[in-house]
């Protein structure tokens, strides 16, 4: 089982840091069809800058690397309990070595093993078949675009929609809605798989099987062939764009399966991923226990090389500002939506569990003029004690509304650095208080790691490596404001007009 061990850390290894070909060739498809010069097209050249950052440094591709799970197809007589022994162990190796981060929180007392393993995860599937050869299958589905998925069951009325019923058109208006109740929030452009029937469970389980499809291939039922062909042209009129910030660009593969259901029921399940679309899979001799092929690489090497000129947004209105930490409120009060700011100095990171905290308690550090940024990093400790960031790209920020203005009033805070943007209490906040919110690119984690100059501290390691607070240095850290301390917010702007984009695909289709 060494070997087998062997080459399931290979498997990780290469799901987390090395985009496979297929998803390589949608995401630089969709950099040539984004405008060039505007912020969705900075966002997918800083997006292809941070693919061949992690194939190069072997790192995570983003700091999420999700809830990994397997589906494997065994021969008779395979031995499952000792692979999965096996797959624990490789886990916990790739957990040490910085290639996945430890995810895996009891959530009952909120503690993070710290290796990876716990109830339930990793997740595990076994199916047994003809073939004398072992089919391993690994995705690493992180949790904001997780938190996209969604289930509809019909009939049901939906926003900008209307009446959605028991048949393929009302199949269509779900998986619509899918698209565009995710905005940017789960890292846009993405890539949907679609369940059709089942029970709740069954029908998500549908759903995640279609992300193991090649996106290249063709759907051997025409009727969801051509539905997939007309979800992946008519999600792209709804300028959703990557990361949210409008454009032509939403989603970039859509497959979808059905089964069959009960009279009472009919579930339309969506499993919703970002662009960092990490799915891998090899073959392995069940003697040896070595790999024999890989399911999804292919020699062809998709260059995402970017053009200089493409990391500059041209639009006239689109200022560069250079700010220091801690940042004043006048500085703030002079920033708009769609200015671009670069921040050196002294950031610290919070996200779920810190908010939650400082709503009662005192913070560890003087956070007055300061930057809170919303990420859970991948970090490594050397031998000497000191920590290094491996992978640092920002969370999904909405979840910290409920308390985010709160923390801004009673902190001082100037800055908020995530990705999907806040809601209309957050946005009050920054009016009131003077602060601003910065958009920086999900899943550009090791281009984010690349302005981290040094690992000053932290605190609040009992909430587990990506729920403390790390005290960062950063420099050239460049994130866009997408909501200002003047009302203005572009997420609202982009939801605005893409529910409208929705509206005009409410009549039938199917
Ligand atoms: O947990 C994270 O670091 C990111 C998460 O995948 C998210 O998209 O919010
Ligand atoms: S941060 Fe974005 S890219 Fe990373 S796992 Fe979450 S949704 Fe995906």
């Amino acid at each position: 089982m060494q070997a087998f061990k062997e080459s399931i850390l290979q498997l990780i290894t290469e799901t987390s840091t090395n985009l496979p070909a297929d998803v390589r060739k949608a995401i630089k498809k969709s950099r040539e069809l984004e405008n060039a010069g505007t912020r969705s097209a900075l966002a997918l050249s800083t997006i292809c800058d941070n693919i061949q950052m992690a194939e190069e440094n072997v790192s995570p591709i983003c700091q999420d690397t999700g809830m990994p799970t397997f589906k494997i197809k065994v021969p008779v007589g395979a031995n499952q309990i000792e692979m999965s022994k096996a797959i624990r162990v490789a886990i916990v190796e790739a957990t040490q070595k910085g290639i996945l981060r430890p995810n895996s929180v009891d959530s009952l007392t909120g503690e993070n093993s710290g290796n990876n393993l716990g109830e339930g995860v990793p997740v595990i599937h076994y199916e047994q078949w003809e073939k004398d050869e072992v089919e391993v299958r690994l995705i690493l589905k992180g949790g904001g675009c997780e938190n996209k998925n969604i289930q509809y069951s019909l009939p049901c009325e939906l926003e900008g929609l209307g009446r959605t019923g028991r048949d393929l058109d009302g199949i269509r208006k779900c998986i619509l809605h899918s698209v565009y109740q995710a905005q940017g929030q789960g890292c846009s452009a993405g890539f949907i798989g679609v369940g059709i029937g089942g029970d709740r469970t069954t029908g998500y389980e549908l759903a995640k099987k279609q992300l193991f499809r090649h996106l290249d291939d063709t759907n051997p039922n025409p009727k969801l062939a051509e539905l997939e062909e007309y979800i992946l042209e008519k999600a792209n009129t709804l300028s959703i764009g990557t990361m949210g910030f409008g454009g032509e660009v939403t989603l970039l593969g859509c497959k979808i399966g059905a089964m069959h259901r009960i009279p009472a029921s009919f579930y339309v399940s969506v499993a919703y991923n970002c662009w960092a679309f990490r799915r891998q899979g090899v073959t392995i001799d069940p003697k040896t226990g070595k790999i024999t092929r890989w399911l999804y690489q292919s020699d062809e090497k998709v260059d995402l090389q970017v053009k200089e000129e493409n990391h500059a947004v041209s639009s006239a209105n689109t200022r560069t500002v250079e700010l220091h930490t801690p940042i004043t409120e006048e500085q703030v009060r002079q920033l708009k939506v769609g200015d671009i700011v670069i921040i050196n100095g002294p950031i610290y990171t919070g996200r779920d569990a810190i908010h939650k905290h400082l709503m009662d308690h005192d913070a560890p550090v003087d956070l007055n003029g300061s930057v809170i940024y919303h990420c859970g990093p991948v970090m490594l400790k050397d031998q000497d004690g000191n920590w290094h960031v491996k992978a640092a790209g920002p969370t999904t920020s909405i979840r910290e509304e409920p308390y985010q203005g709160d923390i801004i009033k009673k902190f001082g805070i100037r800055a908020i650095i995530g990705k999907g943007g806040m809601g209309k209490k957050t946005l009050q906040a920054l009016k009131e208080h003077g602060a601003v919110y910065l958009n920086a690119i999900g899943g550009a984690a090791q281009y984010y790691a690349d302005c981290i100059t040094s690992v000053d501290g932290v605190d609040f390691m009992e909430f587990g490596v990506p729920e403390a607070m790390w005290h960062l240095q950063v420099k050239g850290f460049a994130a866009i404001v997408t909501m200002d301390a003047h009302g203005n917010s572009l997420h609202e702007d982009v939801d605005k007009t893409s529910l409208e984009k929705l509206a005009e695909l409410k009549d039938p289709v199917f």
